[in-house]
């Protein structure tokens, strides 16, 4: 494993990114909420404003995706198709079987410049979501709680909302309303015999009020509707913890371009329609599970740099206050013991004298057997983890170095 990859699993690294994101993310709610004022006199304005704000932070999560885990989506779809891709108004229809699928989703719109202004059909309880939740409000998200009739008249408002939107957007439905689970998938495929439609094996029946509402109301506004099929090679079971730690995976994407036209105005018609689409999706996710690739050609749409410069912009801004404070320590002298510190804690758990956290001198009570100049025994889980001991014996001598500067009092003794 390279240098770049144990850093990437370095408890450290990881705080730095997510203290990086979360930072950010209050930074660009603050930047939101003084938008405000300049709604009710350019909406406009105020929405394109939201828009770059919203890509500021949804798109160091791209970053993380294909930079930090150099995870890249492959995309499938017909070439005649491609040329509309980021130039109109679309409803995406994606399965949800996966952690990550909202990354890839991202990843997806960040290719077509559609990012900062892309929506979609969210439950109530996201727009709680510090940061990202809050964030949303302002993206004009559509929320609901999944009871249509609490639900209709916000959605429908909500919808109407988006008709003269200034950018671009793409409007996100994963119409089986939840994630996949096999427990779902028994109880959605018992309805689905009941209402006498074929069985799906790689999806939970669709949701058809959503979509159809969705359609009705943005017609004239959206175009097409793009049919996408997501999934990951080699049978991948991606985590978003996974890409935080810098792996990798292998995720394949087919869309297909469906013109708005095609898609029936009746509600009984339309949810034909869509129960038909499903079926064509799960028949995708059957083949791709036996030949391990989506039909049609590959296409690969420019990875810009926008994300990466974005996201490294934000770390040196919100890093600058604690690089301040390192070279106030270097000035205060007690740097030179912090770096022999790392030097010495970076050669690996088991090489030295452990002294348990919070007591002085005792040996540490899970501390690796002694084997000196040795890794500890494999398996060995000790207090600190094989990666992250480093890491966390950093952060325990920068405390003990504080509490060195103020010597522990013996106990009834005053100072
Ligand atoms: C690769 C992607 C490319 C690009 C991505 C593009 C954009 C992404 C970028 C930016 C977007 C921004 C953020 C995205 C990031 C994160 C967010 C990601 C995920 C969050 C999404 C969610 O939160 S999913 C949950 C919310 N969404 C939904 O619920 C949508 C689906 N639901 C509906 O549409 C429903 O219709 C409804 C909720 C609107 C109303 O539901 P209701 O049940 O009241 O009515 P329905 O008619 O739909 O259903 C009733 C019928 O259902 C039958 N039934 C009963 N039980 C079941 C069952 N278990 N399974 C299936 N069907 C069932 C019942 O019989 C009823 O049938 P009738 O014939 O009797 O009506
Ligand atoms: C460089 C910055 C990286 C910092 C850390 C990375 C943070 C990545 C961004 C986190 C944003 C989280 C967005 C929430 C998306 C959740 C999508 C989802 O899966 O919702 C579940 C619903 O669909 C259905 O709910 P269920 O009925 O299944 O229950």
């Amino acid at each position: 494993m390279g240098l770049v990859q144990w850093l990437k699993g370095q408890f450290l690294c990881q705080l730095i990114i997510c203290y990086g994101f979360l930072v950010s993310g209050l930074l660009v709610n603050l930047l939101q909420i003084c938008t405000l004022p300049l709604w009710p006199i350019n909406k406009q304005l105020a929405r394109r404003i939201n828009c770059k704000l919203g890509y500021s932070l949804t798109s160091q999560s791209v970053a993380l995706l294909e930079w930090w885990s150099g995870t890249e989506v492959t995309f499938y779809t017909d070439p005649a198709d491609y040329q509309f891709y980021g130039k109109e108004n679309a409803i995406i229809v994606l399965n949800h079987n996966f952690e990550i699928d909202f990354l890839c989703g991202w990843a997806f719109c960040d290719r077509f410049g559609v990012l900062g202004a892309s929506k979609c059909l969210a439950k109530k309880e996201l727009s709680y979501l510090p940061v990202i939740g809050w964030m949303w409000y302002f993206l004009e998200m559509v929320f609901i709680k999944r009871k249509w009739e609490e639900d209709k008249r916000s959605f429908v408002q909500s919808l109407q909302n988006l008709r003269d939107y200034p950018e671009n957007f793409w409007f996100l439905l994963h119409c089986e309303g939840t994630r996949f689970t096999e427990e779902k998938h028994q109880i959605s495929m018992e309805v689905a015999e009941k209402k006498g439609l074929p069985k799906l094996k790689h999806h939970l029946l669709p949701r058809t009020k959503g979509f159809w509402v969705a359609v009705q109301n943005l017609r004239g506004t959206v175009a097409a509707v793009y049919c996408c099929t997501l999934n990951f090679r080699n049978n991948e079971t991606p985590t978003l913890l996974g890409v935080i730690n810098g792996k990798k995976y292998h995720p394949d994407l087919y869309i297909r371009r469906i013109p708005l036209e095609s898609v029936p105005e009746d509600e009984a018609e339309c949810s034909s329609w869509l129960h038909k689409l499903y079926q064509e999706k799960d028949q995708f996710q059957e083949d791709y599970s036996h030949t391990g690739y989506f039909p049609g050609p590959i296409v690969t749409p420019l990875r810009g740099p926008w994300a990466l410069i974005n996201w490294i912009g934000w770390t040196c801004l919100l890093l600058y206050p604690l690089y301040l404070l390192l070279v106030q320590l270097v000035l205060s002298g007690s740097i030179l013991t912090i770096l022999a510190t790392v030097a010495f804690c970076s050669a690996g758990p088991g090489t030295g004298p452990r002294r348990q956290v919070g007591t002085r001198g005792g040996p540490c009570p899970t501390a690796p057997p002694k084997r000196p100049g040795l890794p500890p025994a494999p398996g060995h889980r000790g207090r600190y983890r094989r990666t992250g001991g480093g890491t966390v014996l950093i952060i325990y001598h920068l405390v003990e170095r504080r509490d060195q500067a103020f010597p522990p009092r013996a106990p009834g003794k005053v100072t």
